[in-house]
C-alpha cells in the first residue's frame, strides 16, 4: 500500500473536518479524491504533506509512519498545489534549477532531473522564457514539472487543471497518465471535473461530511451503474439500471416477448460519475 490511514481526525475548534477517517491507497494507482467544496480534500492532502498537523490517528506512507519518519516520507512525496508555486520572473529552467537545488540535487543529477521534468511536461520550447509570460496551461505544466524534480513515488495533484482550456486539460491529463505508466508513480488527484476523474483515475473515493462515503475501483463503479436503454418502434423509451432493477429488466424482456414489442434500438451505457456523485452527496450547497 502507498497510503494507509486509520482513524484520522482533524478539527478546527469544534468544526470536525475529518472524523475517524480510514483510507487505503494501492501503490501505482491513479486515485481520484472527490468531494463537495469544503469537504476536507485539501486538509487531508495537507496533512499527508506536513503542511498542517493532524489531531490524531495513524497515517503510513509506503510503510513509514507520519509521526516518526517525516524525512523519509518527504523524500518520496511531492505536492503540486492549486496555486502556482514558482517564481514568475524566472524562466522554466531557472525555476527548475532553483527548486532542484532546494532538494539538494547536485550538478549532474540536477541536470538529468531537469531534462526529465522538461520532457515529461513538454516544456522544451519554453525553457528560456520567464514564467509570467506563459499561458495558464503552460503555468500548470511548469507547476507539475517542479513537482517531479525529486522523482516522487507518490505525487499529489490538487486541482491541477483549474482555469485552463479543454486542449490544455487533456494534454495535462495525458502527461499525468504517462508519469504513472512510466514510473508506476502513485497519483492522488483532487478535482471537481468529474469527466477528468473518469478519464484518468482507476480508483475513486468521495469525501463528504468528514468521512469517506465511497471508495471503489472505477471499473467496478461503472459496472454497478450500468444502464440499458431500449427505444421501441413507437418511440417510447425505457431506461433500466442493470444492477438495481434486475427484476424489472427480466419483466421487461418477458413483456417484449409476450406482446411481441418491436425494438428500434438498444443502447448500453452507464450513469455519469457526476450523477453518481450528486446521488451520493445530495444537491445542497456546502459552503
Ligand atoms: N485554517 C482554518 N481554520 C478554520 N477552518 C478551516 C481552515 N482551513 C480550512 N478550514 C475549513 O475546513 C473545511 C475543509 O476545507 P478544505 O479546504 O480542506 O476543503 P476542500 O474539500 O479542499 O474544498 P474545495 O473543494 O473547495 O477546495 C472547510 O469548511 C474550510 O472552511
Amino acid at each position: 500500500m502507498s497510503i494507509e490511514i486509520s482513524n484520522l481526525n482533524k478539527a478546527y475548534k469544534k468544526h470536525k473536518i475529518l472524523e475517524n477517517l480510514n483510507l487505503s491507497i494501492k501503490e501505482g494507482s491513479v486515485f481520484g479524491l472527490l468531494g463537495p467544496n469544503g469537504a476536507g480534500k485539501t486538509t487531508l492532502v495537507s496533512i499527508l504533506n506536513f503542511l498542517i498537523p493532524k489531531d490524531n490517528g495513524i497515517v503510513k506512507v509506503f510503510g513509514f509512519d507520519l509521526d516518526k519518519h517525516a524525512n523519509e516520507i518527504k523524500s518520496i512525496s511531492s505536492y503540486v498545489p492549486q496555486t502556482y508555486a514558482f517564481y514568475p520572473k524566472l524562466t522554466t529552467y531557472e525555476n527548475l534549477e532553483f527548486f532542484g537545488a532546494l532538494y539538494g540535487l547536485k550538478a549532474n543529477e540536477l541536470k538529468k532531473r531537469i531534462e526529465y521534468c522538461i520532457e515529461a511536461t513538454s516544456l522544451e520550447k519554453y525553457i528560456n522564457r520567464q514564467a509570467h509570460t506563459y499561458s495558464g496551461g503552460l503555468k500548470r505544466r511548469l507547476n507539475i514539472a517542479i513537482g517531479l524534480l525529486n522523482n516522487p513515488k507518490i505525487l499529489y495533484l490538487d486541482e491541477p487543471t483549474v482555469g485552463i482550456d479543454p486542449q490544455s486539460r487533456k494534454y495535462i491529463l495525458n502527461v499525468i497518465k504517462n508519469i504513472n505508466k512510466e514510473k508506476n508513480t502513485t497519483i492522488i488527484y483532487t478535482s471537481h471535473y468529474m469527466e477528468e476523474v473518469e478519464y484518468l483515475c482507476d480508483e475513486i473515493a468521495i469525501l463528504d461530511n468528514s468521512k469517506i462515503i465511497l471508495q471503489e475501483k472505477k471499473d467496478e463503479l461503472i459496472y454497478k451503474n450500468s444502464l440499458i436503454k431500449i427505444i421501441f418502434e413507437n418511440n417510447t423509451t425505457q431506461e433500466i439500471s442493470i444492477k438495481e432493477d434486475y427484476e424489472q429488466l427480466v419483466c421487461l424482456f418477458y413483456k417484449i416477448k409476450q406482446e411481441n414489442l418491436k425494438i428500434k434500438h438498444i443502447d448500453f451505457g452507464h450513469k455519469s460519475l457526476e450523477d453518481m456523485f450528486l446521488n451520493l452527496t445530495k444537491q445542497d450547497l456546502r459552503d
